[in-house]
């Protein structure tokens, strides 16, 4: 993979659209190798979604190989969608691996309040000092309060991304575990625990989809993998990027079996106009 591009922090605010573009054709030029210990459901839409993106993807999960394999990646994603005990010491030790070889990783806690095991494996992943952690809003409240949530609908969320109490939530986590925190919904949120930005790119149909939320979260561990300087930043575009290509796809699509697929094919085909003209991103 090439250098990294050094985005400097002066731009931070200014030029979202800039950043972004940059992100994705860095993405497209260095087809950064991310290796994804993922649920069953989302293994599909996740490894096409980080190929239409320009990255490569890699579904190795077994402890026999982490040791050998991980150290070869550039960005790890891990996400405890069909968590069981078995699959637990791999996720362990693949995020282990990344940390002793400077790699970062990003986490998806899916349905972390559905059960006190899940819980449990969360909360253990989040020690072991993910560079992002990407949920919707009960997955960051859950995470937050460290308790089950009684009313929880499993991977659906029942909480607006933008409501006070998330957003608290969602910087109290990334102070206390040094991760950066992002709630997606309606608008995105990412905080590194002090600033906070919201991405407003999107389309409701998007929750209709399964996997768009454990897709955009591998498809931030490409970004990170290109920029892990900034992984606020990088965090942000990836969530903007992803939502700006529904929003093209569902120009075209009749539904959410369509928009699956045009989906994908937007995401492969961004250009930087469009970019540059639809990226959402700003100050909360
Ligand atoms: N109301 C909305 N309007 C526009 N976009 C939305 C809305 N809600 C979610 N999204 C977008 O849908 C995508 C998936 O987010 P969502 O919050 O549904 O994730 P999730 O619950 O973790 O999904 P899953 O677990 O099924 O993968 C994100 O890109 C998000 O920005
Ligand atoms: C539906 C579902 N159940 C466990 S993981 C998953 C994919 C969306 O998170
Ligand atoms: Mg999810």
């Amino acid at each position: 993979m090439e250098e990294n591009p050094q985005i400097p922090e002066e731009q931070s605010t200014e030029s979202w659209p800039r950043q972004a573009w940059a992100h994705l054709e860095s993405v497209r030029a260095a087809a950064p190798l991310i290796q994804c210990i993922t649920n069953f459901v989302s293994m599909d839409l996740v490894a096409n979604v980080l190929l239409s993106a320009g990255a490569s993807p890699a579904m190795i999960h077994s402890v026999e190989e982490i040791p050998e394999f991980t150290p070869k990646i550039h960005a790890l994603y891990i996400n405890v969608g069909t968590l069981t005990p078995d699959w637990l010491p791999a996720m362990k030790m693949a995020a282990e691996v990344a940390n002793q070889c400077n790699k970062p990783w990003v986490l998806d806690p899916v349905a972390a309040g559905a059960s006190s095991f899940r819980l449990r494996a969360c909360l253990d992943l989040l020690k072991l000092k993910p560079t992002v952690v990407r949920g919707n809003g009960s997955e960051i409240m859950a995470l937050f309060k460290g308790s089950v949530d009684q009313t929880s609908k499993g991977p659906d969320s029942t909480h607006d991304s933008t409501g006070d109490d998330v957003i608290g939530a969602a910087k109290s986590l990334s102070r206390s575990t040094g991760s950066v925190v992002a709630v997606s919904g309606a608008v995105d949120i990412v905080t590194d625990g002090a600033r906070v930005v919201g991405s407003a790119n999107g389309v409701p149909m998007l929750q209709k989809i399964t996997a768009t939320g454990c897709s955009v979260t591998a498809l931030i561990a490409a970004f990170v993998a290109v920029d892990p300087s900034h992984p606020l930043e990088a965090t942000a575009t990836a969530l903007s990027i992803f939502g700006l290509a529904g929003e093209v796809g569902m120009g075209r699509a009749r539904g959410p079996g369509s928009l699956r697929a045009e989906l994908i094919d937007a995401l492969h085909g961004l250009d930087r106009d469009t970019v540059h003209r639809m990226v959402k991103i700003g100050n909360v």
